[in-house]
């Protein structure tokens, strides 16, 4: 039996949840409130654990492969092996003082104090720059303690930068970049070629995303200029219509964000009746 551990709720839940359907590995009869869900391979179940424990419960084997952040990973120092950047949960750990204060740069910090939910990663980023600081470990409402004179700076997390800007905070330095991963015990990777296959089913969704199938037809005397505009993976498919006029179909797969440009020159070639259309997983 393959264990996954997913987020069982927060900010990466949904999205988590969300991938794995599209993947073709549905969490089915899951909830916050239970502990495991099972998906359509009877060889796999889904564990639901807090984002932060996740990097533990795969290092130790509680899980055989898992899905959280990298900032996470990161301060837990979980010997895991990283699979795939799945591109999602995007967050930045920000150093940041009070916007009045006279810190400019994390030099400026010398043997001052920065409080952080991230201690680890803040004792890594400031050792790395030869900065002595004292690290003051908080567990929430970190924006706060710079006004209430428990801290000169934070290390928190920032993704559209609102909370910094509500809390007079300005950001001075970026310490850390993070967005979620697929993580694997370091042996069970090694020794199950079904984790393999959760990585290739989640790897096949995130490039599905990326493209669009392009379906078209024009008149069979344009379809050189067309394949000329068509970047196909293995050339356009081109197919004869059974019609008066003597037409081609074309098929093709191409970058989503391609797709303007090509189909204007497409028009522009002769090209009508031009589809674009979503690609649920592409599978090398
Ligand atoms: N704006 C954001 N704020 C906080 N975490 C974020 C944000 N965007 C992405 N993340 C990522 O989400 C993960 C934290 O998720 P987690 O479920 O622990 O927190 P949460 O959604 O804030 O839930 P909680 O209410 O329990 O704090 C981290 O890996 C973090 O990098
Ligand atoms: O740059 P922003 O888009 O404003 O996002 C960053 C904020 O979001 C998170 O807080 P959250 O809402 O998770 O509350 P919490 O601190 O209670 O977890 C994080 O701790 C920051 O405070
Ligand atoms: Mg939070």
């Amino acid at each position: 039996m393959i264990r996954i551990a997913i987020p069982n709720k927060g900010r990466l839940h949904d999205p988590t949840v969300k991938l794995f359907k599209e993947a073709g590995l549905p969490v089915l009869e899951g909830s916050s409130r239970k502990l495991f869900a099972k998906t359509t391979d009877p060889d796999m179940t889904f564990l639901f654990a807090r984002a932060a424990d996740i990097p533990e419960y795969v290092q130790d084997g509680a899980a055989d492969v898992g899905i959280t952040g990298l900032d996470l990973i990161d301060e837990t120092d979980a010997e895991v092996e990283v699979m795939l950047d799945l591109h999602f949960g995007r967050a930045k750990l920000v150093l940041a003082v009070p916007e009045d204060s006279g810190i400019k740069a994390p030099e400026d910090l010398k043997n001052m104090r920065v409080a952080t939910e991230f201690p680890n990663i803040t004792e890594k980023y400031f050792k790395n720059v030869d900065i002595p600081v004292e690290v003051i470990k908080v567990s929430g409402a970190c924006e706060m303690t710079p006004h209430v004179g428990i801290a000169d700076a934070i290390v928190d997390i920032s993704s559209s930068g609102t909370t910094l800007v509500t809390n007079h905070l300005r950001k001075i330095a970026e310490v850390f970049s993070s967005s979620v991963y697929l993580i694997s015990n370091a042996d069970s990777s090694q020794r199950e070629e079904k984790i393999q296959h959760i990585k290739t089913a989640l790897e096949s969704v995130l490039h599905a995303k990326q493209k669009r199938y392009l379906m078209m037809n024009a008149p069979s005397g344009k379809l050189e200029n067309i394949k000329d505009i068509l970047p196909g993976l293995a050339g356009p498919t081109v197919m004869k219509v059974e019609s008066k006029n003597s037409t081609h179909a074309i098929h093709a797969v191409i970058d989503a964000d391609q797709v303007f440009t090509i189909v204007s020159e497409l028009k522009k070639a002769g090209a009508s009746d031009i589809l674009v259309v979503p690609i649920e997983r592409m599978i090398p």
